[in-house]
């Protein structure tokens, strides 16, 4: 009998190692060991990033202060990529060594009973950490070649000349700047009105200047009823009775939660696995942590479960997490979108009476030579001047947004953020800026 099972190996591995540290008996199922690290290590974040990084080199080598012409080489990009999540992997699993590793796909037949590959395994707690998959429309034929998830977009050997994306949150915005950059033409499809329903109309209409700046092709309110390979490329036919051909597609249509490894009907499954406010599941003792619950489907909100998990069952009692405080972004180029607490939309929802600043980067010298002229910074405050969020599309937007994170956490106010006097020329100093109007 094990203190603790995790199943699946993504950010469990972190619960899995702090707990194994304390002496408790843990064993973490894995259904393949070589991917201990889950989605993020091997097929989101570290390659996605990766890839944007030097996709972001091509596109500044494109100024015209430059001379010749870069090309993104993939092969040794994705070997490169390879070798970086091989030493990645031996380091979790070096720090896995007090931890059982059972490799095999694992399922919850009964309370406190995990069978893997006909073995049955007994745990006190069971906390289950299994991650979700890419969620493709009916009607798209995915063959993983022609029709592509981010998935096999991180092994590409080469570049198309045209690609389609489906999608348009984090993996397609993230995944169009990376092939514009890298010199591909981009058609963006999407079947909503606009980008980014849920955020502020300015940084909505920021980020559509700043595709078109770029030359992505933006087709919006274009529902796909049919995409399937051909001879010729990838043949796309829209609700609308259009059609159009394209060297590649990829679908970016959001991740659908693995609930599959729950076999027992004492705990519930909607869109996710349903836990409460600390991830503990319908069944007393079993928890669901990561994209698997559909709370947050972001590594570090993950990764900060598994140890509020973790720690519970140790009986550290480490409060309720508030996943407000979550930092969400997604990586675009030249600037990025973030944002951390309330934004306009849910604070108008809750009807709450609230203040707001924005600045527009252009007002910065380095906005220029940084290509930032369509970014801009929100904050959001109370009556009182209490911080109560932030939406900013700025250069490294993920990194700036960490001082609201912090504002946030310390239940800082405004006159309080003023003080701070930041560094020049930086795009901190904006942010201080717009404090100051608050
Ligand atoms: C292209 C892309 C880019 C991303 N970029 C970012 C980013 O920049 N920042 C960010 O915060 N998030 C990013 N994400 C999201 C992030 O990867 C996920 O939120 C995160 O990996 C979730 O962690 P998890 O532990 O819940 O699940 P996962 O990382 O998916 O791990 C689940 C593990 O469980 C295993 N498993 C599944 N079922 C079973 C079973 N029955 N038995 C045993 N094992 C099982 C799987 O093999 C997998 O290893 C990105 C995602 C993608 C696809
Ligand atoms: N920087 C980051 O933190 C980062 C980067 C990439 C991915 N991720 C995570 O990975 C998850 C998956 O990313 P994603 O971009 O696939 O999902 P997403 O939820 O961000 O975006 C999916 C898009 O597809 C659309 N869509 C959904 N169902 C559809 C359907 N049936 N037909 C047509 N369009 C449909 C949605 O309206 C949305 O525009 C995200 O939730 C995100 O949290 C995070």
């Amino acid at each position: 009998m094990y203190d603790i099972i995790y199943i699946g190996g993504g950010l469990n591995y972190a619960g899995a190692i702090v707990a194994s540290k304390q002496g408790l008996k843990v064993a973490l199922v894995e259904t393949s060991l070589g991917h201990l690290g889950g989605t993020c290590l091997h097929e989101g974040c570290i390659p996605s990033k990766m890839f944007l990084h030097h996709a972001n080199t091509v596109r500044q080598s494109n100024e015209s202060v430059f001379r010749g012409e870069l090309v993104l080489d993939m092969p040794t990009l994705t070997a490169q990529k390879t070798e970086l999540l091989a030493s990645a992997s031996k380091s979790i699993m070096a720090q896995c060594k007090d931890v059982e590793l059972i490799e095999g796909k694992g399922k919850l037949i009964a309370p406190h009973k995990v069978e893997v590959e006909g073995k049955i395994y007994e745990g006190e707690y069971i906390v289950i950490g299994t991650g979700s998959i890419p969620f493709i429309p009916e009607g798209i034929v995915y063959d993983k070649k022609a029709i592509i998830t981010s998935n096999e977009l991180l092994d590409l050997q080469k570049l198309p000349q045209t690609i389609a994306i489906y999608g348009d949150g984090a993996i397609g915005l993230e995944m169009a700047s990376f092939f514009v950059s890298a010199g591909v033409e981009v058609t963006l499809i999407s079947r909503h009105d606009r980008l980014l329903p849920h955020t502020h109309s300015s940084i909505q209409n920021a980020m559509t200047k700043e595709l078109e700046r770029q030359g992505i092709i933006y087709l919006k309110e274009h529902a796909i009823s049919k995409a399937e390979p051909t001879e010729k490329g990838v043949h796309i036919t829209f609700e609308n009775g259009a059609s159009s051909m394209y060297e590649q597609m990829l679908v970016a249509t959001g991740r659908q939660p693995n609930t599959d490894v729950v076999a027992t009907d004492q705990i519930t499954v909607k869109r996710g696995i349903e836990t409460d406010d600390f991830f503990q599941t319908t069944l007393e003792k079993h928890f669901a942590i990561g994209d698997c619950n559909g709370k947050l489907q972001l590594a570090h909100a993950a990764r900060v479960q598994a140890l509020n998990v973790t720690k519970q069952i140790m009986g550290k009692q480490p409060g309720k997490l508030n996943l407000d405080h979550v930092v969400r972004f997604i990586h675009t180029l030249p600037m990025s979108y973030a944002t951390v607490g309330q934004n306009r939309q849910r604070l108008e929802e809750d009807g709450m009476e609230f203040k707001e600043s924005s600045i527009m980067l252009s007002q910065f010298k380095p906005a220029a030579f940084h290509q930032a002229g369509n970014g801009v910074l929100i904050v959001y405050a109370d009556t009182s001047g209490l911080i109560l969020g932030a939406e900013l599309f700025a250069p490294n937007a993920e990194e700036l947004i960490s001082s609201v994170a912090m504002a946030l956490a310390g239940e800082m106010t405004v006159s309080m953020a003023r003080q701070t006097i930041m560094a020049h020329p930086t795009f901190s100093e904006a942010l201080e800026r717009v404090y100051s109007r608050l």
